[in-house]
C-alpha cells in the first residue's frame, strides 16, 4: 500500500470496514476525514497519518526529493524578472545571503498576490528586498506594500533596488521593530483593511505577528509565513533548540486555528499560506 506516512492497523483496518460499507473499492482511502474519523474512535487520529493512494502506480504522493539536478529544473522554470535577478546577484556576496527567498517563493508570493488582486500588503522582514520587490512589481500602481526592517544597512540596498525597478512610489518602508509598526498600523484604524501580508522574520515571534497581521488582513485576505519546515527540523523530535520548538508549536497553534484556513507547501523552506475566514 502506498502511504505518505505509515497508518498504524487500527486506521487501516477501521477505513477498509467504512469501504466495505460504503461498497467502494479501498482506494483513496480517507477520502472522508469525517467518516473515518467517526469510524476510527479510540484509535488517536492526532498520530493517524493520511494514506492518499492504494495503487503504486500511481506514486506515494510524497513529495519528490528536490535533488540538485531537480531543483536546477524547477529554477529554469522560474520567470525571474532581471531586476530581481540583479538584487540576488548582488545580494549573494553580502552577509546573511542565505536569508533571501529563493526565485521559486518569490515567484509563488507575486502569483498569490496577482490571484488575490491585491492592492494593499505588509512584508514582516524586507533584508535586502528580494521579496518585497517580487510583490511590489506586480501590484498595480495604485498598491501599496508596507515594508517593515529593523536593519538599516539592508534597507538601504532594498530602497535602491525600488528606485531601480520603479516601483518606490508603491513601497511604504517601516524601519524598527515589526511589531511595533503592525501595532501602529492597527492604532491608526488600518484594521481589516489589508489584502497579503508575508512574515520572514524573527521566528520566535512568528505567533505575535499572525496576530497583529490577523487584524490587520481582511476576511479572504492572506497570511504567508515563511520558514515553516525549519529545514526539516520541525519534524525531527531529536531537535527541541528554542526557535525549531516556536516554530512547531506555531504551526500546531495554526493547525487548530478556526479563524483560518492554511495549505503548508513544501517549497523552499517550506511557506504556510493562512487564508482569513
Ligand atoms: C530572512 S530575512 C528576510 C528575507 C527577505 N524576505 C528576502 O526575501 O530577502 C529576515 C529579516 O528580518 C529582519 N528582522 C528580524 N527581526 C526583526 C524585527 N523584530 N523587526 C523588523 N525586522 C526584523 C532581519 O533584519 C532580516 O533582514
Amino acid at each position: 500500500m502506498a502511504t505518505g506516512l505509515a497508518m498504524n492497523r487500527c486506521s487501516i483496518s477501521l477505513i477498509r470496514t467504512a469501504d466495505t460499507l460504503l461498497n467502494r473499492p479501498t482506494v483513496s482511502v480517507v477520502r472522508s476525514l469525517k467518516l473515518s474519523r467517526r469510524l476510527i474512535g479510540n484509535c488517536s487520529m492526532a498520530t493517524a497519518p493520511f494514506v492518499v493512494a492504494d495503487d503504486e502506480k500511481y506514486g506515494n504522493k510524497q513529495v519528490i526529493s528536490l535533488t540538485p539536478r531537480i531543483y536546477d529544473y524547477v529554477l529554469s522554470n522560474v520567470r525571474e524578472p532581471k531586476i530581481l535577478r540583479k538584487l540576488r546577484e548582488e545580494t549573494a556576496k553580502m552577509r546573511g545571503s542565505q536569508m533571501q527567498v529563493s526565485p521559486d517563493q518569490g515567484q509563488l508570493l507575486a502569483m498569490l498576490v496577482q490571484i488575490l488582486g491585491a492592492e494593499k500588503c505588509i512584508e514582516v522582514g524586507v533584508y535586502t528586498g528580494y521579496s518585497s520587490l517580487a510583490v511590489a512589481l506586480v501590484l498595480p500602481e495604485s498598491g501599496c506594500l508596507v515594508a517593515c526592517e529593523r536593519d538599516s544597512n539592508s534597507l538601504e540596498v532594498a530602497k535602491r533596488y525600488y528606485e531601480l525597478a520603479g516601483v518606490s512610489h508603491k513601497v511604504n518602508v517601516k524601519h524598527g521593530l515589526a511589531a511595533e509598526s503592525l501595532k501602529s498600523m492597527i492604532q491608526n484604524g488600518e484594521g481589516s483593511s489589508y489584502d497579503f501580508a508575508f512574515v520572514d522574520a524573527d521566528k520566535r515571534m512568528y505567533q505575535d505577528y499572525f496576530e497583529l497581521l490577523l487584524q490587520l488582513v481582511r476576511v479572504g485576505g492572506l497570511i504567508v509565513m515563511d520558514n515553516v519546515l525549519w529545514h526539516g527540523r520541525v519534524a525531527d523530535p531529536m531537535v527541541n533548540d528554542a526557535k525549531t520548538i516556536s516554530i512547531r508549536n506555531f504551526n500546531e497553534n495554526l493547525m487548530a486555528d478556526e479563524r483560518i484556513s492554511i495549505s503548508m507547501v513544501p517549497i523552499g523552506d517550506g511557506m504556510t499560506i493562512c487564508r482569513k475566514r
